[in-house]
């Protein structure tokens, strides 16, 4: 990446964190629970198995009503720090014990041998700082989920990959990087947008 690109994403993240920040708490509290409507009427969701989500975090869209509806048999998971930069994921239950990782973000206090790898998900939504029509995403910067999901850019899914996020993240078009994960899908509160590319 060019040192004009990476100080052109960190300047879009400030803007992006900045305008999800200065939504009101109504206006939060309602696009969480049309949020969880969208995801589970997409045409992909789920009907059973592990689906990851995130604690939200920094004034990210919450997943907490996607979680409370989710179909019996999808385990809801979370996401943990890997020592290798990757994700691994755990299921989580209200209640389920939790410890504050390196970020100071909550993930399930489980041991090492029982982390899901990322390939035995059926589908993950994960947290979008910005995004464009085309399913480009803008994510924290850390390439933590490039990494985790690198492997999908040679398989199909499942694994699927839905970013979620506020409209207020939408941008025209994002210059993509090599490394960077498409998503399948976009869900906000008032918008499915299906990324997936058509086989020629
Ligand atoms: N809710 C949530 N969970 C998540 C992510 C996320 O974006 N949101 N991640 C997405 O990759 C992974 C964790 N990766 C992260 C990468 C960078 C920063 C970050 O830059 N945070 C701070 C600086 C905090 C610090 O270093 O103490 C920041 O807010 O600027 C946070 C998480 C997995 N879990
Ligand atoms: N497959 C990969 N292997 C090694 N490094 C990677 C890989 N994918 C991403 N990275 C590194 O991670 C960083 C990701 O930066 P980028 O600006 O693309 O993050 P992002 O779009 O916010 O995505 P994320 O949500 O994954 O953090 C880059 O510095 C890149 O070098």
């Amino acid at each position: 990446m060019t040192v004009d690109l990476a100080a052109e994403r960190r300047q879009l993240r400030s803007v992006l964190r900045d305008r999800r920040r200065a939504l009101p708490a109504a206006t939060r509290i309602a696009a969480a629970e049309q949020l969880a409507t969208r995801l589970l009427a997409m045409p992909f969701a789920p009907t059973h198995g592990y689906v990851a989500g995130y604690w939200a975090m920094d004034a990210e869209i919450a997943l907490h009503a996607w979680q409370l509806k989710l179909p019996r048999d999808c385990v809801y998971c979370l996401p943990v720090l890997g020592d290798d930069e990757r994700l691994r994921f755990a299921p989580w239950r209200p209640g389920d014990a939790l410890v504050s990782n390196r970020f100071g973000i909550p993930e399930p206090d489980v041991s090492p041998s029982s982390l899901l790898e990322p390939s035995h998900l059926a589908m993950a939504v994960m947290p979008l700082v910005g995004f464009d029509a085309a399913g480009q995403r803008l994510g924290m910067g850390g390439g933590w989920y490039d990494r985790t999901f690198a492997f999908r850019q040679e398989r199909p899914a499942p694994p699927y990959l839905v970013g979620a996020a506020f409209d207020v993240q939408q941008v025209d078009a994002l210059t993509g990087a090599a490394w960077d994960v498409a998503v399948d899908a976009v869900c906000t509160e008032t918008t499915f947008i299906d990324c997936r590319k058509v086989p020629a």
